[in-house]
């Protein structure tokens, strides 16, 4: 690797990597069929797949970076089993590493920089995704039998679904420097294309401050208002806080990188979530992308989160994510006091 390009970058380009073996991870756990479901708390669940994704990440970034303070959703006790060696990545986007650093960034040190890690967001599409991969019927219904997550309401939309929602899973890694977001990766392990007439699963989404980002094409927003949000994660609040925005169109999808690849990629102008329950490894990847594309990603109140070591990991007030500035404080301004109030007590 390149050891001349500044600290933020090579830590982009490496986080670049290691995303997509991460991805890689994901996609064989659910192969493999033994997606180990353990219930966190209310609506939070963690599998295999985010164990072992973070395990990957976490070890390959703190062999190379020992000093930077990498913070994981699935933070825990050490696992006694022997990491397989194929998950240290040592390698680093060559893309990433030849881009010109911010000259704010020039200086920073490891001991300046937090990096955030959610191994697997979307954990509820992923495991209701399961079962769209089993072929078989009847081997698909005794998985929704012993499913902890699926109402037969969402296993009829399912069956509809073609693939279930499996394109909603993100791994995220976001770099924050004195608190703010200023680099991020958002990789989809079950994003299909086609390249050469062979299928490519996976694809990796990058954004650095002031550069720009990078792993795909950003579309303009749509021209009437469409709002994404949460499909597995909704309460009275969040349907208020849709209700006020007078949209033309709400897309439920899951996952809060999945949200902000619609703002990306002009499926959706603006993200509303008035509810808690998302965490900073949830936005601060996102939060990232989407600045470095001109987008804007504060709580509901229009404040920005802070991404220091110390912080609660809950973002209590919620989420309120916009492509432009104008349509943040559009967004902001049609949120009634008191459901601020609300989500502020
Ligand atoms: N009530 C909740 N409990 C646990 N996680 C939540 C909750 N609400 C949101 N999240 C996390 O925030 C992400 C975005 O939320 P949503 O998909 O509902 O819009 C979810 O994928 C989930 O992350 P994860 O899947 O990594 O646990
Ligand atoms: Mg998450």
């Amino acid at each position: 690797m390149s050891s001349s390009a500044p600290l933020v970058v090579r830590l982009l380009a490496s986080s670049v990597s290691v995303a997509s073996r991460a991805g890689k991870i994901v996609r064989d756990v659910m192969s493999k069929g033994e997606l180990g479901i353990v219930e966190k708390g209310k609506d939070d669940y963690q599998t295999e797949a985010d164990r072992s994704a973070q395990r990957c990440i976490v070890a390959s970034l703190s062999a190379q970076y020992p000093k930077v303070n990498i913070i994981g959703e699935e933070d825990g006790p050490e696992s006694e089993s022997e990491l397989p060696s194929d998950w240290i990545i040592s390698e680093a986007d060559k893309e990433v590493l030849s881009l010109e650093c911010p000259v704010n960034l020039h200086s920073v040190k490891e001991e300046d920089i937090v990096v955030w890690v959610d191994p697997l967001d979307g954990t509820s599409e992923y495991t209701q995704g399961a079962l769209m991969l089993k072929r078989d019927p009847w081997e698909r219904w005794k998985m929704y039998l012993t499913h902890p997550l699926i109402s037969i309401k969402w296993y009829l939309s399912l069956l509809q679904s073609n693939y279930g929602f499996l394109e909603h899973v993100t791994v995220l890694i976001g770099i924050s420097v004195n608190d703010k977001p200023v680099a991020g990766v958002i990789h989809q392990p079950y994003y299909k294309t086609m390249l050469d007439g062979e299928k490519i699963m996976g694809r990796t989404i990058w954004g650095l401050q002031e550069v720009g980002v990078g792993g795909f094409t950003p579309a303009p927003p749509p021209a009437s208002l469409i709002i994404t949000t949460t499909r597995s994660h909704s309460n009275p609040l969040v349907e208020k806080a849709l209700q006020v925005m007078n949209a033309g169109q709400i897309v439920r999808v899951g996952g809060a990188g999945f949200k902000v690849l619609q703002l990306l990629e002009g499926k959706a102008s603006i993200y509303v979530f008035a509810s808690s329950g998302c965490k900073k490894w949830d936005t601060c990847a996102p939060e990232a992308v989407l600045s470095a594309a001109g987008g804007k990603l504060t709580d509901i109140l229009g404040n920005y989160y802070k991404y220091g070591g110390a912080e609660s990991r809950p973002n209590k007030t919620g989420v309120l994510a916009a492509v432009n500035d104008e349509l943040h404080s559009y967004a902001v301004k049609r949120i009634p006091q008191e459901l601020k109030d609300a989500l502020s007590k």
